[in-house]
């Protein structure tokens, strides 16, 4: 009898018995611990945890910018384990959006050259009526021949999340996206992915440290000491920030 998963066209991106050691001997480090799981496609998921709980390294794993020391990944039935260097490279440009702290806009290039980088370097040519609707839809239309340092923080993420958008990645994962703005900024961030989820059946996967942030999510789960302890569907501020003191008893 052939085995089916009928669950997995419905998972973006999973991980089983992931591991990260660090170092060796007494300096080793266990960054994660036996991890496992799974993000539903076309939903907002927010990765939380104390500090050092290995919420980077997972994300970094996930999203194929680091190598797990065992265990696996796998990004819309791709086991990341079984790529090389190469067809690496080309999942993370034809496959991942990345949307990190520190924006990482080529400093050189306009905006909308920004924005298209990523379909540029793949040899894609933007599908422009999808770039037009993320562009407006994230007030970027009169800035497009600005440089990113005549842009303001709040706009060079702006800048940041429609590059990540503009490919329509099968899955979009952020690494504290709103840890360097300000508040009004940071919402306006978190509205742009959650719009995104909503109308656009994106899949999003960001780490966070802010509960408010988190709150926008559809599902947080929470990391300590390597391994998933918690997780809260429909989260709010105060559940997520209960969950978060409870953690930190542990
Ligand atoms: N390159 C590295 N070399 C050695 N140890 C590392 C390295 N990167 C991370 N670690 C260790 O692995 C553990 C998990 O780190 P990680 O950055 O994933 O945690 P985090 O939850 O993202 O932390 P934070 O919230 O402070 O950013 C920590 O103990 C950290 O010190």
């Amino acid at each position: 009898m052939v085995e089916t998963n009928p669950g997995r066209d419905d998972i973006a991106a999973s991980a089983s018995s992931l591991m990260k050691i660090y170092g060796s001997g007494d300096t080793q480090v266990r960054a994660l611990d036996g991890v496992d799981v799974e993000f539903a496609r076309a939903q907002f998921t927010a990765i939380m945890g104390p500090s050092g709980s290995g919420k980077s390294t997972l994300m970094h794993c996930l999203a194929g910018l680091d190598t797990a020391t065992s265990g696996s990944v796998n990004i819309g039935g791709t086991e990341l384990t079984e790529l090389n260097d190469r067809q690496m490279t080309q999942l993370r440009r034809d496959r991942i959006g990345f949307v990190f702290q520190a924006f990482n806009l080529v400093p050189t290039l306009t905006a909308l050259e920004n924005i298209t980088l990523p379909l540029d370097i793949a040899g894609r040519a933007a599908d422009n009526e999808w770039l037009d609707t993320v562009v407006t839809r994230l007030g970027l239309g009169d800035r497009l021949d600005h440089r990113p340092n005549e842009l303001s923080g709040g706009q060079q993420q702006r800048v940041a999340c429609a590059r990540a958008l503009v490919g329509r990645p099968e899955i979009i994962f952020g690494d504290e996206p709103t840890g360097n703005l300000d508040s009004r900024s940071g919402t306006e961030v978190l509205e742009i992915l959650r719009a995104s989820v909503n109308e656009f059946e994106q899949t999003v996967v960001i780490v966070t440290h802010d509960p408010r942030a988190a709150s926008y999510a559809d599902r947080v789960v929470f990391l300590s000491d390597g391994n998933i302890v918690d997780e809260l569907y429909e989260p709010t501020t105060d559940s997520i920030i209960d969950t978060m003191k409870n953690l930190e008893k542990i």
